[in-house]
């Protein structure tokens, strides 16, 4: 059952449906705006069947109510059953070579067929007698356990991954994972750890507009500021069972504050209003001997395409909501009040992002509005013209069996590429740093020339990424150095000036530019070259894979997330590290949460090729043989016996 929520939140684990083992909270769905309904648009609203509902929360005694929208097969539960009894069609050479192989076979026991019945009836051979000749010969140039013993190959391999935690929705998939040779990653919880570490905070003085020193130990701050209010608040924590669940990078950034957060059963909530969901408390009282509280009212709930999530939050002693925001940089610059950020911003954000740290911004604004019109504000009204409080820093360390994979595959010859939401040069740095990237390699960014480009007409700008360190970059000509306009002639030119390997990078936002208003023989080479794909959306990653396969690409996927969802099913092997044994997500799942599946897969699905073929050389020259001797038996008057057959 798929139900459209009401009233109440609830908090499910919807591993089936995305793979991804943070549990999500569903909100009721807001009645104040009028706007038509859409399953994908309200997907924060919705409950699907087949994911397990961990709790629920209802204030009042009113219970959560919620509305039944579809059902049996429409519902997620029902297409991951559909998708188990009828997986997608892949379209795979092999399958396409076996049906045109099967076709020839039959054009041969047509003629078969034929000659047979006129050579008896030209010996006046009984008509039963003629059919039944005719007809075996029918089975014996088609053999009718061709299909079956097609698939002994499969149903092995796909034991064989059973065995190594490698589950499998569709055995379809194994054989075309044994071709595939572009596989796209995921970073955040794929490559890297999911589970961050948190490394420091860059805050900003309100007053100066100028970065502070930073700070390593937030839990040491003992008086309250807006930037621990946001630590603190700008969350979707949750308890269950006393242990705090939801997103890894927001239990750090939480834990490092060394606050603690109640849930509304507590009656202090009752303080803030009925229908706070959750309160904070300080480590530390202040003057008046209280701990500091703050209740968190509302939340935007956190969005991989709009890459940010936001909080109306309310201190006890406070009259004012105060709204605390945080997300990727770039995207919480532009809704800051630009004379809250410092000169230097750009900056300071590159000097972590280039050493492969994953940094968010963090930003506040004061909201004077009565309850009711805080409640009713929208997304938009909420998240804007906010006052920048600093950079939040994480460390993102490579999972141990990410390089050794990453250099298995490219001694395969099988091209690794990155897809991921995260900035930039924090993508290019882990690449380099799992050997994705080369030391020596020469990577091109490429970007749009904001200053040159109109409307709808945009200009592309490339440069070199900066080169670590060590890597002497004196091979490269002078004239190549800096920007350069760029239209879609000139980039093939300048990929094959370059002696080095070279790789292209560029975001999301370039990506979809050129997609939508450059040649597509020029979308083509960046597929081909393509190795950093940055800042990309949930639907950018899927037509990433849909670009891969157009240049004959057997492209697999792997990623970890809600985000990913999209990309896994486009792929032709999609992998999805989950710790459930299947989602609708994609064919495969490994419940080991790195990558050390893929090269497995491939093993097997090569396995399974190889048997295929073998199996299928062996039917075509067995029926053939057989094929032929029966023609001459019954064209010299002859058949052979049951023992001579055998
Ligand atoms: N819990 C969060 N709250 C606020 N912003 C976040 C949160 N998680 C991620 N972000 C920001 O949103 C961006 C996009 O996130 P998204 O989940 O799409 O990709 P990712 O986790 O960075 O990378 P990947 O696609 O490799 O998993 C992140 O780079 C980060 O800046």
């Amino acid at each position: 059952m798929t139900i459209d929520q009401l009233k109440g939140n609830v908090i499910v684990n919807e591993s089936m449906l995305t793979g991804e083992s943070v549990p999500v909270t569903k909100t009721p769905i807001s009645t104040e705006h009028d706007e038509f309904f859409d399953v994908k648009q309200h997907g924060k609203h919705i409950l699907y069947g087949g994911t397990n509902v961990i709790q629920t929360r209802f204030y009042n005694g009113a219970l959560v109510k919620a509305m039944v929208i579809r059902t049996g097969f429409l519902t997620s539960k029902g297409e991951l059953v559909r998708s188990i009894l009828f997986p997608k069609p892949v379209d795979f050479q092999f399958n396409r070579h076996i049906y045109r192989f099967i076709h020839c076979l039959a054009v041969i026991a047509l003629c078969g067929f034929v000659y047979t019945v006129i050579l008896k009836m030209s010996r006046e051979v009984p008509f039963k007698n003629i059919i039944i000749k005719a007809i075996d010969l029918i089975t014996i140039i088609i053999p009718p356990a061709l299909p079956a013993a097609m698939t002994v190959g499969v149903v092995y391999a796909q034991s064989r991954l059973k065995k190594q935690e490698i589950f499998c929705i569709s055995p379809r998939s194994i054989n075309i994972s044994g071709c595939l040779n572009c596989i796209c990653f995921d970073k955040t919880g794929t490559l890297t750890e999911d589970d961050l570490s948190f490394s420091q905070i860059l805050p900003v003085n309100l007053d100066t507009v100028t970065y502070e020193l930073p700070i390593e130990n937030p839990s040491s701050l003992k008086t309250y500021n807006k930037l621990i209010g946001c630590l603190t608040t700008c969350h979707s924590l949750t308890l269950i069972d006393s242990k705090l669940i939801g997103d890894p990078l927001d239990q750090k950034m939480f834990e490092a504050t060394n606050w603690s957060l109640e849930e509304p059963e507590i009656n202090d909530t009752n303080k803030f209003d009925l229908l706070a969901p959750t309160v904070v408390k300080s480590n530390y009282q202040n003057i008046e001997n209280e701990n500091v509280e703050i209740g968190i009212l509302k939340q935007f709930q956190f969005s991989s395409s709009l890459q940010r999530m936001s909080v109306i939050t309310r201190k006890l002693d406070d009259q004012n909501y105060v709204v605390f925001t945080k997300g990727a940089p770039e995207t919480i610059f532009s809704l800051c009040d630009q004379n809250s950020l410092p000169k230097d911003v750009y900056d300071r954000l590159h000097e972590f992002t280039e050493k492969g740290y994953r940094v968010l911004a963090l930003a506040t604004r004061d909201l004077h509005l009565s309850f009711v019109k805080m409640q009713k504000l929208s997304r938009e009204e909420t998240e804007k013209d906010l006052i920048f409080l600093g950079l939040l820093v994480m460390g993102n360390m490579l999972k141990p069996e990410t390089k050794d994979v990453i250099n298995v595959l490219k001694q395969a010859n099988i091209r690794p590429v990155m897809v991921t939401g995260d900035n930039m040069l924090t993508a290019l740095s882990v690449s380099r740093e799992c050997d994705m990237i080369n030391s020596n390699d020469q990577v091109i960014l490429l970007e749009i020339d904001e200053e040159n480009s109109l409307p709808n007409h945009h200009r592309l700008k490339w440069k070199f990424a900066s080169q670590p360190s060590h890597v002497n970059s004196t091979s490269i000509k002078k004239d190549q150095m800096p920007l350069h306009n760029l239209d879609s002639n000139n980039l093939n030119e300048i990929c094959l000036s370059i002696e080095k390997d070279l790789h292209i990078a560029i975001t999301g936002k370039t990506f979809s530019i050129i997609r939508d208003e450059f040649p597509e023989s020029f979308l083509e080479q960046i597929a081909i070259r393509g190795t950093v794909f940055a800042r990309m959306s949930p639907d950018q990653k899927q037509q990433l894979i849909e670009l891969l396969q157009s240049v004959d690409y057997y492209v697999g996927m792997c990623g970890d997330g809600a985000n990913d969802c999209g990309a896994l099913k486009a792929a032709h092997a999609g992998v999805s590290l989950s710790e459930t044994e299947a989602s609708v997500a994609s064919p495969f799942t490994s419940k080991k949460p790195n990558i050390s599946c893929i090269p497995k897969l491939i093993q097997e699905g090569r396995a399974s090729l190889v048997t295929a073929f073998g199996i299928l050389k062996y039917m075509a020259c067995y029926s053939l043989t057989q094929f032929l001797s029966v023609i001459i038996l019954y064209t010299v008057r002859n058949n052979s016996f049951k023992y001579q057959i055998l």
